[in-house]
């Protein structure tokens, strides 16, 4: 599948827009959005979705105009909102019934895609309680469940490792690696180490715009020499921070290891360039298109 994405701007009103002239093209693979707050990532991930309308600009999905004619996506389409609600007094099984009457999914295989996918999120030792008796990290696995219960063709998570425990962050990716051949998959995390295990692909927004898009070697080249380590005494660390962007520090006994971004001909006294990672390239790019 194709996703063809042309000159999208989505202005909420005179004051607040959520996306500007953004173009962008997706094949099948993991795509990870990566930008900060307000960036334009759920405004992206709604329009696509067919929730909200673009103000300007064209989705094509292998030809088709999906803003024109939405029923073309939304049959194929999997989607797990941001704010993603339940009802409380149903279980999960009631839950992903009700879900896949909403979207015509049905037949006799229902059941056993509904156990599979309980299976999927570890939720079947709780299947029969209400779902209002779930943590959040147990609600937001429900929501992943739902989002693949009619075999989807197109995957949109907006931020679906929130709230989930390391064991089954890794189950998530598990999960959806495995449908990624066959499907568009986007999700968005505020997690760079999220991204950095799963996507193909990686698009770094600001601002309601495309900074960049890229594969991973590719995004990350853009920080290569411009990262550095010094150890500084504690006590400099707040005129250090005046003049460098820090990006991380570290307590050692009696100092401070403080990893920052610069040119290297405005490096600190005794810095050492480190190996680059998504994150440094993340901040080196949102830092650098404020
Ligand atoms: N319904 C709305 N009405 C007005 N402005 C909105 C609306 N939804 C989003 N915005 C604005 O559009 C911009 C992009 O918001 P969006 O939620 O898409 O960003 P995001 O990257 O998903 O951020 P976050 O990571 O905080 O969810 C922000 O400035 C936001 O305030």
């Amino acid at each position: 599948m194709v996703l063809e994405i042309k000159n999208l701007t989505k202005k909420y009103n005179r004051h607040k827009t959520g996306l500007e002239d953004y173009s962008i093209t997706l094949e099948n693979g993991i795509l990870g959005l990566l930008g900060p707050n307000g960036a334009g990532k759920s405004t992206l991930m709604k329009i696509i979705s067919t929730i909200s309308k673009p103000t300007q600009g064209t989705l094509f999905l292998d030809g088709v105009d999906i803003v024109k004619s939405p029923g073309h996506i939304r049959k194929i389409l999997g989607y797990l909102p941001q704010d993603f609600g339940v009802y409380p007094n149903l279980n999960a099984y009631e839950f992903l019934s009700y879900i896949a009457a909403m979207k015509g999914v049905g037949g006799k295989g229902l059941n056993q895609r509904i156990e599979l996918l309980l299976e999927g999120v570890n939720l079947m030792a709780d299947a029969k309680r209400p779902i209002g008796t779930y943590s959040g990290g147990m609600k937001q696995r429900i929501g992943i469940a739902q989002a693949l219960l009619n075999d989807p063709k197109v995957l949109i998570f907006d931020e679906p490792t929130v709230g989930l425990d390391p064991e089954e962050r890794v189950r998530f990716r598990q999960l959806i690696s495995d449908l990624a051949d066959n499907c568009i998959i986007i999700l968005s995390s505020h997690i760079v180490s999220d991204i950095e295990t799963i996507a193909d692909e990686v698009a770094v927004m600001q601002g309601g715009k495309l900074i960049t898009k890229g594969s991973q070697p590719d995004i990350i080249k853009y920080a290569e020499n411009k990262v550095f380590e010094v150890l500084i005494a504690p006590a400099s660390l707040p005129a250090f921070k005046s003049k460098y962007r820090v990006i991380d520090t570290a307590r050692q006994i009696d100092q401070v290891r403080v990893r920052y971004i610069s040119d290297l001909n405005a490096i600190a006294p005794s810095s050492a360039p480190v190996k680059v990672g998504l994150e440094d390239a993340y901040l080196f790019l949102t830092q650098n298109n404020p």
